[in-house]
């Protein structure tokens, strides 16, 4: 019978090429965070959740077709999950004609950070801008007052540099020049010398790394008197594979050279201590159900053969933990006056008000940590600081932005035996 069962509508970027196929993962994990939630008696007791959901491919066109399609069929959404940052722009913008909230697991655009344009977006995928802090915070901690960077040409990566921009002033550390390129790093590079660019933040997807690691060989920028910040959440060995496939000249030694001592900043997905979260969980049991759920659908797991989005697994689980938790806040006001979720329609504002406020009030343990959300609707994360040393990356630490917090395990490594300098040194010969 339907008057017990509550339906939230699912938009998963499953097939199709290019952007990001993270809901290869995602949805499955959505699924178990589902089978929890509902095996649990003291969560919406006399409710089960069910998640209605479609492919969009990454689209932002087919997202909204999917979209339409959950709205305009029974039975009624309470509200809307959703992936890649350029669907979460197209639904959370409509969503609110419907009055509903929507809550993306696999969103990084710092655009998305925007209470005007998106009044009811929640997002449970840290902003790209999570990593600038980080960065900030690593400048300060060896001294580097002069930086330079170099990005890819993506709307993504121009609002991370604009973040970054405003932070570095406030912090008085000097941008001595900001290249971008399309697709060709080249000239780009060829400025970074001119400039006499020592620390460098590096901001592009990881086809375009691979080329910038090639042409900074060429070039000469790389080794004991540079720092490279490049985004770590490539493929561990990103830098050793694909070159022949995408026509990249240097060799595997060569991309190794340049890539030694580069250093990583990326936002934490799986929570990193054993503690048991809301579920009962570890998130390295989680990880074992998750693989056991993967390899029933035929993937290699025990071969490293992961679908993508396999990393943002967790941020999709603890996003369905996000929406049972908040209805089930929601019901007990709503019992109080009478009413159930069950009366919710898409022009119902009281509710929906009710189910934002829920929502905005979010903090658990989740498999990927601590989950709570800024005044914008943003993840709130830890992230993981890391270096490649010896051809492997090593963590060198953890930094928690809202305490101002830096765990650092002293393991860095820098080839010229100290830490480069963010300039050239002129010596007054007296
Ligand atoms: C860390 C990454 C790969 C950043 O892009 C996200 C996808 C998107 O923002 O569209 C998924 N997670």
């Amino acid at each position: 019978e339907d008057d017990n069962v509550l339906h939230i509508g699912g938009i998963f970027p499953i097939g199709g090429e290019g952007g990001w196929q993270g809901g290869q993962a995602c949805e499955p994990a959505a699924n178990l965070a589902l089978e929890d939630v509902n095996n649990r008696k003291d969560l919406l007791p006399g409710f089960t959740l069910k998640l209605h959901w479609n492919d969009s491919e990454c689209e932002p066109g087919l997202g909204a077709s999917v979209m339409y399609n959950l709205l305009y069929n029974k039975p009624q959404k309470l509200m809307l999950l959703a992936g890649c940052s350029t669907v979460c722009t197209t639904v959370a913008e409509a969503a609110k004609m419907w009055n509903l909230v929507v809550l993306c697991y696999g969103a990084s655009s710092p655009a998305l950070s925007d209470r005007t344009r998106f009044p009811t977006l929640f997002r449970t995928h840290p902003s790209a801008t999570v990593h600038n802090p980080t960065r900030i915070k690593l400048m300060e901690k060896f001294g580097w007052s002069r930086v330079a960077i170099l990005q890819q040409a993506e709307e993504v990566f121009i609002s991370t540099v604009e973040d970054l921009e405003a932070r570095c002033k406030e912090n008085q550390i000097e941008i001595v020049t900001r290249q971008s390129f399309l697709s060709d790093p080249s000239d780009a590079v060829r400025n970074l010398v001119r400039q006499d660019a020592r620390i460098i933040v590096g901001l592009f997807y990881v086809v375009a790394a691979r080329r910038v690691l090639c042409e900074i060989y060429h070039q000469g920028l790389y080794g004991k008197q540079y720092v490279w910040f490049f985004i770590g959440w490539y493929e561990d060995n990103w830098f050793e594979v694909n070159l022949e496939k995408e026509g990249i000249t240097c060799t595997h030694d060569q991309m190794r050279a340049a890539a030694e001592g580069h250093i990583t900043t990326e936002a934490l997905m799986w929570n990193q201590n054993n503690q048991k979260t809301i579920s009962g969980m570890t998130s390295e049991d989680f990880r074992e159900r998750l693989n056991d759920v993967l390899r029933k659908s035929n993937y290699d797991i025990d071969n490293m053969r992961y679908p993508e989005g396999y990393q943002e697994a967790p941020l999709a689980y603890d996003a369905v933990w996000s929406v049972a938790l908040a209805f089930n806040k929601t019901m007990a006001r709503l019992q109080s006056r009478g009413r159930t979720l069950k009366s919710f329609t898409y022009t119902d504002k009281e509710i929906a008000d009710d189910i934002y406020s829920a929502i905005n009030s979010t903090q658990f343990l989740g498999v990927s940590g601590v989950v709570a959300f800024s005044s914008q609707g943003d993840r709130i994360a830890l992230t993981q600081i890391e270096q490649v040393i010896n051809g492997t990356y090593v963590k060198l630490g953890y930094y928690d932005i809202q305490a101002d917090n830096l765990t650092w395990f002293n393991k860095e490594k820098w080839s010229g035996g100290k830490v480069p300098q963010d300039r050239t040194i002129v010596r007054r010969v007296l």
